[in-house]
C-alpha cells in the first residue's frame, strides 16, 4: 500500500486513493506499463456500453438547428458571450449537473466536461493505451507544415498514438526523474539569486513596489531559467534594460501570442480549418520568429555539445545534450517544446504563489523560518539538499497551484467507444476534467478560497487535510503517462525563487485581489505590484 501511495504521488503529487482500481495499483515505470494498465481498464467497459443511454441525453445546450450553439458564445449576443472560460464552465455545471455536452461549435468536436472527481476519475481509466489529447490542432497543423524543422517528429503536445508514444519514451527519462532534475539545481539557484537582486533595484525607491510590468520580469526569469536546464546556456533575459527588440523579449512576445493566438483558434469559434485566416497567418508568423530565433541558440549548443563532447560528465548535461547522444531531431523538437512551454506556465504560476504569499503575511513567516534554517545568508544558494528539507514551500505551491492552476481542465479525446456516466461516448469525442472547478468545491476542500499550505502537510490536525479529497479531485500536472513533462522542472524553479525571495524581503501587496485572465491558459489578470522590504 504505501508504494502504491508513492506510485500515485509520483504521477499526479497526489495522494493515494482508496478507490483507485486494481489495475492501477501496479507501479508504471515507463509509458509502455501505462499501456498494459490501461488494456486491462478497457476490457471490462465492452459490456457495459450496451447499457448506456446515448449521448443525446446528456445535459447540455441544446444545439439550434444551422447556428448549432454558436450563438451561445457570441459576445453582446449570447449568454456565454461575455464572460470568461472559467466562468462559462460555471455556469454550465450550475445549470447542467456534473456532466454536460457541448456540440454544435464550427470547427470543435463534441466535448463532455466533467464537474466530479469519480467521474475524472473514469475519463482517465477509459483514455486509452495512448491517451489522446486533440486540443492544439492549430500547432499541429503549423508543425505538419515546417516539415524542415520538425522532419516528422512533431513533439509530444501535438502528437498522437505512436508517434507521441515514441517521442515520449524517449524524453521521459531525461525529464521526468527526480536525480535528472537535481543536477540543474545549482544552475537555477544561480539565475534566482540574479533574479532576487534585478528585483531590488527594480523597486520605485518611495513605495518599494515592484513595476506595474513586472509580470514581464517574470516571464524573463522563467525563460532564463528553462533555457539553462534546456541547452545549458544563458540568454541574458536578466541584464538591465533589456531592449524591447532584443531576442529574449521578442521570444516572450511570441509566446504570449502564441497561447494568445491558440484561444482564438481553438477555444472560440473560427474557420480556419476551412481557409487561411487572419488570426492563423498571424500564428504561424508568431511561431516562425520564436522558432526561428530558439533555433539559433539550440544550434550554438549543438556545435558546443561536438565541441567539448567528452568534457561534460552525462550527469551535468543539459537536457538538449543528453538527448543528443540519443537522436539528434528528438533533441531539438524537444528543446523547441522546452522553451515554448515554460515561460508562460511557469512565469504566471510563480506570480500567483508570490501573491499568496504576500497576502497571507502569517503564512509567510512560517514560509520564512523554514527559508532561514536551510539558507542561512540572504545570498546563499538554493541547492538540492536545501530542496530535501522544505517541506512547507512544497506545500505553498500545491496550495497556490489549487487556487490559479495554469488550465481550466485535462483534456482527453477518446480513442474509443467508451462507457462513462452511464452514457455512451463515442470515438472522437473530448472529455475535459475540470480539476479547478471541482479543486473549489468545499466538499473537497473546506474553506476552498483560503489559502491555507497547510492542508498538504503530513500529520497537520489543525487544519483541513488535502487527504480527506478525492483523490482525483487536483491535478495541476494533469494524470497518467501525458501528465506534464515540465513538471518536476516547474515546481523546482519555484520552490528554488520562493525561497530566495522570503529569504530576502518581506513581501506585501496593497491593491485589489489578483485577477485571473482565463484564456487557453491562465494568466495573471493585474499588476504584479508587489511591495518588497529588506530584511
Ligand atoms: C507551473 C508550471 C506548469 C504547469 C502547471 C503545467 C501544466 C501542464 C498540464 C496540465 C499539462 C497537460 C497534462 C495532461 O494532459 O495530463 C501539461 C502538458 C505539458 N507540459 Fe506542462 N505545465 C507547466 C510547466 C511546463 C514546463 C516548464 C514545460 C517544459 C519543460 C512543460 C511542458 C509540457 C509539455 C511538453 C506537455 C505535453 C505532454 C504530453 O502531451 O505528453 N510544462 N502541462
Amino acid at each position: 500500500m504505501m508504494r502504491t501511495g508513492f506510485l500515485i504521488r509520483e504521477i499526479n503529487g497526489s495522494r493515494l486513493p482508496s478507490i483507485v482500481p486494481s489495475m492501477v495499483q501496479r507501479r508504471p515505470r515507463s509509458v509502455e506499463a501505462y499501456a498494459s494498465i490501461q488494456n486491462d481498464i478497457s476490457k471490462d467497459l465492452d459490456t457495459k456500453l450496451q447499457e448506456d443511454r446515448p449521448t443525446k441525453d446528456i445535459p447540455g445546450p441544446r444545439a439550434w438547428p444551422l447556428f448549432g450553439n454558436m450563438m451561445r458564445f457570441i459576445p453582446h449576443i449570447g449568454k456565454y458571450g461575455n464572460v470568461d472560460l472559467l466562468t462559462q464552465l460555471r455556469m454550465l455545471r450550475d445549470e447542467y449537473g456534473d456532466m454536460v455536452k457541448l456540440d454544435g461549435i464550427v470547427n470543435r468536436p463534441p466535448c463532455v466536461f466533467l464537474f466530479s472527481p469519480e467521474l475524472c476519475e473514469k475519463m482517465y481509466r477509459v483514455q486509452g493505451t495512448w491517451p489522446m489529447r486533440v486540443a492544439m490542432e492549430c500547432l499541429h497543423h503549423y508543425r505538419e507544415s515546417r516539415q524542415h524543422i520538425y522532419k516528422g517528429k512533431y513533439g509530444i503536445a501535438t502528437s498522437q498514438g505512436k508517434l507521441w508514444h515514441d517521442f515520449r519514451s524517449k524524453v521521459n527519462p531525461h525529464m521526468m526523474q527526480p536525480r535528472t532534475v537535481k543536477v540543474h539545481v545549482t544552475q537555477i539557484g544561480e539565475v534566482t539569486g540574479e533574479f532576487v537582486e534585478k528585483m531590488r533595484t527594480l523597486r520605485d525607491p518611495k513605495t518599494l513596489e515592484m513595476p506595474p510590468n513586472f509580470a514581464n520580469e517574470l516571464h524573463k526569469w522563467a525563460l532564463e531559467s528553462i533555457c539553462s536546464i534546456a541547452l545549458n546556456c544563458r540568454l541574458g533575459c536578466l541584464k538591465p534594460n533589456l531592449p524591447a527588440d532584443s531576442e529574449p523579449q521578442i521570444m516572450i512576445n511570441c509566446v504570449h501570442d502564441m497561447f494568445e493566438l491558440m484561444y482564438r483558434l481553438e477555444v472560440l469559434p473560427s474557420l480556419w480549418k476551412l481557409y487561411n485566416t487572419r488570426n492563423l497567418k498571424k500564428f504561424f508568423h508568431v511561431l516562425d520568429t520564436l522558432n526561428g530565433i530558439s533555433t539559433k541558440h539550440i544550434n550554438r549548443a549543438k556545435v558546443k555539445f561536438h565541441e567539448t563532447k567528452n568534457q561534460t560528465s552525462p550527469q551535468e548535461s543539459s537536457v538538449l545534450e543528453k538527448l543528443l547522444s540519443m537522436d539528434e531531431q528528438t533533441a531539438h523538437v524537444m528543446a523547441l517544446d522546452m522553451l515554448t512551454a515554460g515561460v508562460d506556465t511557469t512565469g504566471n504560476m510563480s506570480g500567483a504563489l508570490l501573491y499568496y504569499i504576500a497576502t497571507n503575511p502569517e503564512k509567510q513567516e512560517k514560509l520564512r523560518e523554514e527559508a532561514m534554517s536551510v539558507l542561512p545568508d540572504k545570498t546563499s544558494l538554493v541547492t538540492p539538499e536545501v530542496l530535501h528539507e522544505t517541506k512547507y514551500a512544497k506545500a505553498c505551491i500545491k496550495e497556490s497551484l489549487r487556487l490559479f492552476p495554469v488550465s481550466i481542465g485535462n483534456l482527453r479525446t477518446m480513442q474509443s467507444d467508451v462507457s462513462l456516466g452511464g452514457y455512451k461516448i463515442p470515438k472522437g469525442y473530448n472529455l475535459i476534467a475540470c480539476h479547478p472547478l471541482i479543486s473549489m468545491e468545499s466538499t473537497q476542500f473546506p474553506d476552498p478560497k483560503e489559502y491555507i499550505p497547510e492542508r498538504w502537510l503530513r500529520g497537520n490536525t489543525d487544519f483541513p487535510s488535502a487527504r480527506d479529497a478525492h483523490p482525483f479531485t487536483y491535478m495541476p500536472f494533469g494524470f497518467g503517462a501525458r501528465t506534464c513533462i515540465g513538471r518536476r522542472f516547474a515546481e523546482m524553479e519555484m520552490e528554488t525563487l520562493l525561497l530566495t525571495v522570503v529569504r530576502n524581503f518581506r513581501i506585501e501587496w496593497h491593491h485589489e485581489p489578483l485577477k485571473c485572465k482565463s484564456r487557453f491558459i491562465n494568466i495573471l489578470g493585474s499588476p504584479m505590484q508587489y511591495k518588497l522590504i529588506d530584511l
